[in-house]
């Protein structure tokens, strides 16, 4: 397997809390590796792990087979691993166009190129560009935080929960856009909505109690319905 990221026996805590018991997975280049599990199952602190904005404890997180694992987040993110957080983490006091603005690390032919593809799929982003952010609603918010992620030339895309709290015509048009990335880049997505996490993934891994405990093909899972009702309580 031509392996991407790689985690192996990750432990992490937050405070005194041992939130992250054992997190084992690997990545593979050019597919979209789905995290589920039910709330609280560490899936988020997986993520700010692995971009250093939680500690690791123990284990190794290794990206393009280089250890990366307590870097600084910036130094992270500038080796290509690009992040949409579950609060999507914008500047609600900059317009959309300043926020795409800061979020630009190289000003060239192809980010230009990056830009168009994502306002030509987001217009919305266009149309508002002089909006600012803390004035967008909860899916155009959620479409500025994929498109400040996605207009760097990132390897590697770790988005939290893209559909939280979105109308079912705005998941589908976050489904669609992750779908056309999956294209160019390697995604980890966290995703509580299964039709959406099938529809993506390629494979998962579950996530129980801070613990990496079943992994699989994307359709096995589909076809496990003991398995989503143990671990994910749908079936
Ligand atoms: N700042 C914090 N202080 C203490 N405990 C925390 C903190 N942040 C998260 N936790 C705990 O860590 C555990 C894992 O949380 P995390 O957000 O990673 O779960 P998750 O799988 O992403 O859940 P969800 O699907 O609800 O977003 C939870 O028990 C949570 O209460």
């Amino acid at each position: 397997m031509n392996s991407l990221l790689k985690l192996e026996n990750v432990e992490s805590f937050i405070q005194q809390y041992h939130i992250l018991h054992d997190i084992t997975f690997d990545v593979p280049k050019g597919e979209v590796t789905v995290l589920l599990g039910r709330n609280g199952a560490g899936k988020t602190t997986t993520l700010r792990t692995i971009m250093g904005l939680n500690p690791l404890s123990k284990g190794s997180i290794k990206f393009n087979h280089e250890e990366v694992g307590n870097l600084r987040p910036y130094v992270i993110a500038n080796k290509g691993i690009g992040y949409v957080p579950e609060d999507q983490g914008i500047f609600g006091d900059l317009t959309v166009g300043e926020n795409m603005r800061v979020a630009i690390k190289k000003e060239d032919e192809e980010t230009q190129k990056r830009l168009n593809w994502i306002l030509d799929l987001f217009p919305d982003l266009k149309k508002f560009w002089n909006k600012l952010g803390g004035t967008l609603s909860g899916g155009q918010k959620q479409m500025l935080a994929i498109a400040r992620a996605y207009v760097n030339e990132n390897e590697l895309l770790l988005i939290d929960e893209p559909s939280k709290g979105l109308a079912p015509i705005i998941v589908e048009k976050v489904m669609e856009s992750i779908q056309q990335m999956k294209e160019t880049t390697t995604i980890v997505l966290v995703e509580q909505n299964f039709l959406m996490a099938s529809g993506i993934g390629d494979h998962f891994y579950i996530i129980d109690d801070g613990r990496t405990i079943h992994h699989g093909d994307m359709e096995e899972l589909k076809s496990d319905k003991a398995l989503m009702q143990k671990y994910l309580g749908i079936a």
